[in-house]
């Protein structure tokens, strides 16, 4: 299953500012594009239709956590939005990921990409140890998450770009490695803590990025967005 693209965050408050952006694109180009929590919190699942109906392939990223039978009940929701992919939490566990990829399956057996979040690539080590209490290093983590998403039947994780390679070794090359904390070399950092360039991290194993800020906040979005995809397919 594997595929390579940059996602573009469409953090934005209002369908308004969300369409505007899009409409800076030309007719033709339909960037692979992330609906989070601030946009659809805001617009609602119509503002998930009217961006499909536009030709763009979605990542729905409302990083479900929560117990098995409500994360369960609310994937079978979220299977009747014509998304591409989706996401939960890993710290949520097996039984609440194995609930949600059942409670995502249509009943013609289809349903998005499901993905785990491992850790936020905004958490860095001493975050990880004095904040979260886990005493286990950073990469250690994220494996571990990643092989019980894999294990659970997930098919693929959130992580940062840093911790892509090892995942691939460790999961498989078909397990994929969604990336943010996504930043050219000479783009403000933010709240991301652990950090790649697009460049970097397509030699680093990453099937897919995700950019925000670096994009949406550019003078020029579509200029921004053309240099990370020419920057990650080298
Ligand atoms: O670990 C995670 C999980 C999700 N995100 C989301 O990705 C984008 C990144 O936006 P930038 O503006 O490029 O920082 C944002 O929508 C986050 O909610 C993440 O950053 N890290």
């Amino acid at each position: 299953m594997s595929a390579k693209d940059v996602i573009i965050a469409l953090d934005f408050p209002t369908r308004e500012e969300a369409l505007g952006f899009l409409d800076q694109f030309p007719a033709g180009e339909k960037p692979f594009v992330k609906i989070g929590m601030e946009l659809f919190y805001a617009e609602g699942p119509q503002m998930v239709r009217e961006i499909k109906s536009r030709g763009h392939r979605i990542f729905l990223d409302l990083k479900l956590h929560d117990i098995p039978n409500t994360v369960g009940r609310a994937m079978a929701v979220l299977s009747r939005l014509d998304v591409d992919m989706v996401n939960l939490h890993a710290s949520g566990a097996s039984a609440m990921m194995r609930a949600a990829l059942e409670g995502l399956t249509r009943p013609d057996g289809t349903r998005p990409i499901l993905i785990a979040v491992t850790q936020l690539t905004s958490t860095d080590a001493a975050t990880l140890k004095n904040e979260l209490l886990i005493d286990t290093p950073m990469a250690e983590t994220v494996m571990a998450y990643a092989k019980n998403a894999a294990d659970s039947g997930l098919d693929g994780v959130v992580c940062s770009p840093l911790e892509a390679a090892l995942v691939k070794e460790q999961c498989g090359e078909s397990f994929l490695t969604v990336t943010p904390g996504i930043r050219f070399a000479d783009s403000t950092v933010g709240d991301q803590k652990r950090i790649m360039t697009p460049e970097k991290a397509g030699r680093s194993g990453c099937d897919y990025i995700v950019v925000g800020r670096p994009i949406t906040q550019a003078a020029d979005p579509v200029a921004a967005y053309r240099r990370a995809v020419t920057d990650f397919f080298g």
